[in-house]
């Protein structure tokens, strides 16, 4: 949505902290990925500052002679507003705003400009306006008016602009109107995800950081028409498309939202609807960019987000991708290796999504003992219980469990359950 027109580029002075000596360098890196978060919001960095200090200042984030000096290179590098690595509390921002003469934001700021810029559907612009009026709310007050007042500038754009004037009171109606306008719509998905339930498909969801190629997979999966861009945050509405995989059975592939390091907490709530879909998927395809330095660092923070949305029990399958630019270290993980780019590897992780499908997927069948509720409650614990059903000589049970639970559910049950069936139906066929 281009809301304003831009008639200038905005200049912007990166600010980071590090805690040692040491860690400048990691630092360093991580003002790399805020500049160029910075560059996909469309503005323009002309320095970067960072400073070694033990913990960040209550009242100005960074040392105030520190402060001081900023003040002196903004002047001289003309910048409009300055940029923070970390989260600054309203208390910060105004502190920092005052001294510095020019706006002070932050990097979820940042972010939550990028999302304001992508977002598309109903339900995409609705999570991101959710997410930035709570991100303002606590920050409206004392503001400065004519710092506010500039438009066009990252932290000021987005849906709830126009808002942004308004008082307190009207915000939080606008917030409680939203939340009511979403939940609407999780209803409404809710219901689709369970009739594609009954259809019995199995969902399989492609996460990962941002940028990694998780739609360029799924188009060249699926041949889907899903925006794929080289700028973060590409996907805010994210598509699922039906898919065969080489066994003949059908899958449902969904694609997600890109993560970040230190993704809000505002867009994370607001996401929550779409990223359920994550925390309920059968098997996560972890897409990793195998040609970035960083690419480590990238995989703990998608897993750090993916146990905050109370995904990480779901079974994992990481995907090495864009490997025709090659590997950027040795000690990557394990992993099927692709590129969607040049097609290799990318028939051979759908053989093996549908193994490990199959793996998942098995539906076995015990029969118990009546006297034995011990062994009920136990597979109850470990599978997912189909169905149970009496029979003359005890209760049949029929479970989906994973290959690790099955062997479980054999080696405690062996003893004393009579005349197992096992069926080994493979639920996908
Ligand atoms: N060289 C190379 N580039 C790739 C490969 N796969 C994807 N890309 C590029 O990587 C960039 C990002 O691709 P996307 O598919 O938009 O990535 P994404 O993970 O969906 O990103 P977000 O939606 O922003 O989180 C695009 O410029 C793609 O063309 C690959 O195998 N090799
Ligand atoms: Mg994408």
């Amino acid at each position: 949505m281009t809301l304003i027109e831009r008639s200038f580029q905005e200049r912007i002075l990166l600010v980071g902290v590090a805690t040692s000596g040491r860690e400048r360098q990691m630092v360093n890196d991580q003002l790399d990925e805020l500049a160029s978060l910075v560059d996909t919001a469309g503005a323009l960095v002309v320095h970067r500052e960072i400073q070694v200090r033990e913990r960040p200042d209550p009242a100005t984030y960074i040392g105030k002679g520190k402060v001081d000096e900023l003040a002196v290179l903004s002047e001289s590098f003309d910048v409009d507003t300055v940029v923070f690595d970390d989260e600054l509390t309203p208390g910060q921002q105004r502190n920092l705003e005052k001294v510095l003469g020019r706006t002070a934001i932050d990097r979820t700021a940042v972010i939550l400009d990028v999302f304001a810029q992508n977002a598309r559907s109903q339900e995409g612009k609705a999570q991101v306006e959710l997410a930035l009026l709570r991100y303002r709310l606590p920050r409206l007050v004392g503001r400065r008016t004519n710092l506010s007042q500039q438009v066009g500038r990252i932290g000021t754009r987005g849906p709830g602009e126009t808002k942004l004037e308004e008082d307190r009171r009207r915000i939080q109606e606008r917030i409680g109107q939203l939340r009511r306008e979403l939940a609407a719509l999780e209803r409404q998905r809710r219901l689709q995800r369970k009739s594609r339930l009954h259809g019995r498909n199995s969902q399989v969801a492609l996460v990962g950081y941002t940028n990694v190629g998780k739609s360029s997979l799924l188009n060249a999966l699926t041949g889907a028409d899903v925006v794929v861009e080289d700028r973060l945050f590409a996907t805010l509405d994210p598509r699922t498309r039906r898919l065969k995989l080489p066994g003949g059975e059908t899958i449902l592939l969904a694609d997600t939202v890109g993560f970040i390091r230190k993704l809000p907490h505002q867009l994370i709530e607001a996401f929550r609807s779409t990223l359920d879909a994550v925390a309920e998927a059968d098997l996560l395809i972890h897409v990793v960019d195998a040609s970035s330095v960083h690419a480590l660092d990238q995989m703990r923070e998608v897993r750090a987000t993916l146990a905050e949305i109370g995904a990480s029990e779901v079974p994992e399958l990481v995907v090495l991708n864009k490997i025709d630019l090659g590997y950027a270290s040795d000690d990557l993980p394990d992993g099927i290796a692709i590129s969607v780019t040049s097609g290799e590897g990318v028939n051979n992780l759908l053989a093996v999504v549908g193994d490990r499908l199959r793996a998942l997927n098995r539906v076995e069948v015990f029969r118990v003992p009546f006297d034995r509720g011990d062994i009920l409650a136990e597979i109850h614990r470990e599978a997912e219980v189909l169905s149970e059903e009496n029979q003359d000589d005890g209760i049949e049970v029929r479970v989906r469990a994973d290959d690790a639970a099955r062997a479980l559910l054999r080696r405690h049950i062996e003893s004393v359950v009579s005349d197992r069936a096992v069926e080994d139906t493979d639920e996908l066929s």
